[in-house]
């Protein structure tokens, strides 16, 4: 039976990183005989232009009915002007509350090769393998009321809400303690429960539910704390799990500790293991229509989608093993690039993973 995927290219690089990750997808389809169907979407900036909403209803129903998802990046300078209710990013916002996608996996792994391209020192990441699970659908991102109010004093105020509900909380903790299983069995829940009440919620029920898995270890930390420790020892963590804006931040700094947010992977899933897959990076219009785009974290993407949602784990493993093959090749993007490497474009990235598909 064919499995369908709705790919959404997005904007800026989201459409250059995306026509590398389709080209591995496709030699993975053909290797592997995964009977994958792709269509195409509009999310973002490119939706806007075109249907005058960052998330058409077209967009949305054909999400529901595939069975994977894959996501470049969406956003940018084009769209600065526009009302806060069209953004593109709140397209984004959209189709992962639609679709409760409240899992999402930020997997910070370095890849030896690229140990001299991490921010760190190299015996400090030296065989860093983190996850990040981050609440997606809820948290200060979704909290009503929202808004920009006028004040009686005539000055305005803008102002958000921080709200999780404890089954919010409890759905996200049984995905974290469920994937500590797989790996050294110890969750950290990053709040700010010194200060916020949400999260004082967020920490009790997060010890309720670490009682029904006592072979993992549940330690807690703050956030502010947790931004220091990734960058002096972060080798100390197994899963990290966290709200959706800390999530957003720790992500991006682990990301670092990788060579690059070009390297970080992500996948969105619901409660049934569907799932949205993107790259943890924004549509970077600083170095858009260059060719310097790193192509990476969207092929490790491709992966992650066959290995949570299309159960082809085989596929998956290949594709990740070409990533390494092309890293040993010396090939890099100009982000991840150190002394004695050689220095590829986004194509030719592409190009190199592809080939390593094809030979596997
Ligand atoms: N998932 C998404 O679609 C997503 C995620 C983050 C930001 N955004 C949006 O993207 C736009 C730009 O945001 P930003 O500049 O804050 O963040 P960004 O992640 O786009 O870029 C931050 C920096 O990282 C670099 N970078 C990002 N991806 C890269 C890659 N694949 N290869 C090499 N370098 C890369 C950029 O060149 C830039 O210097 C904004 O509109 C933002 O809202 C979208
Ligand atoms: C673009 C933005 C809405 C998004 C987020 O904050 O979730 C992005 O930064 C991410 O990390 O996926
Ligand atoms: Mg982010």
């Amino acid at each position: 039976m064919s499995k369908k995927v709705l790919v959404l290219p997005g904007d800026y690089i989201g459409p250059e990183i995306m026509a590398e990750a389709v080209k591995v997808l496709d030699a993975a389809n053909a290797r592997f005989g995964l009977g994958i169907e792709l269509e195409y979407g509009l999310l973002g900036g490119a939706a806007l232009d075109e249907c005058g909403v960052p998330l058409p209803d077209e967009t949305l129903a054909r999400a529901r009915e595939v069975d994977a998802i894959l996501l470049g990046a969406v956003g940018g300078p084009k769209w600065d002007g526009v009302e806060r209710h069209l953004r593109p990013e709140r397209g984004l916002l959209a189709i992962r509350s639609e679709l409760q996608l409240f899992g999402n996996l930020r997997p910070a792994i370095l890849y030896p090769q690229l140990a001299g391209a991490s921010s760190l020192k190299p015996e400090i990441v030296a065989g860093l393998d983190i996850l990040i699970v981050r609440e997606l659908t809820g948290g200060i991102y979704f909290g009503e009321p929202r808004g920009i109010r006028t004040l009686e004093n005539g000055e305005r105020e803008g102002y958000n809400t921080y709200k999780y509900s404890e089954s919010e909380v409890r759905r996200i903790a049984h995905l974290a303690f469920d994937l500590a299983r797989k790996r050294d069995s110890r969750v950290c829940s990053v709040d700010k429960s010194n200060v916020l009440e949400a999260t004082v919620l967020w920490r009790e029920v997060m010890e309720e539910v670490a009682t029904e898995y006592p072979d993992v270890e549940l330690s807690h930390i703050y956030v502010d704390n947790a931004a220091m420790q990734l960058v002096m020892n972060p080798k100390q963590f197994d899963v990290m799990v966290t709200g959706n804006m800390f999530g957003d931040i720790l992500s991006d700094a682990a990301a670092m500790l990788t060579g690059s947010i070009g390297m970080l992977p992500s996948a969105s899933l619901d409660q049934a293991g569907r799932g949205m897959y993107e790259p943890c990076h924004g549509s970077a219009p600083d170095i858009a229509g260059q060719g310097k785009a790193n192509p990476l974290a969207t092929i490790l993407s491709v992966a992650m989608m066959l290995r949570y949602t299309l159960a082809s784990p085989e596929a998956a493993a290949a594709i990740e093993d070409a990533v390494s093959a092309v890293l040993d090749q010396g090939l890099r993007t100009p982000d991840i690039h150190s002394e004695g490497t050689t220095v590829v474009s986004t194509t030719e990235m592409g190009d190199a993973v592809l080939a390593a598909v094809q030979a596997a």
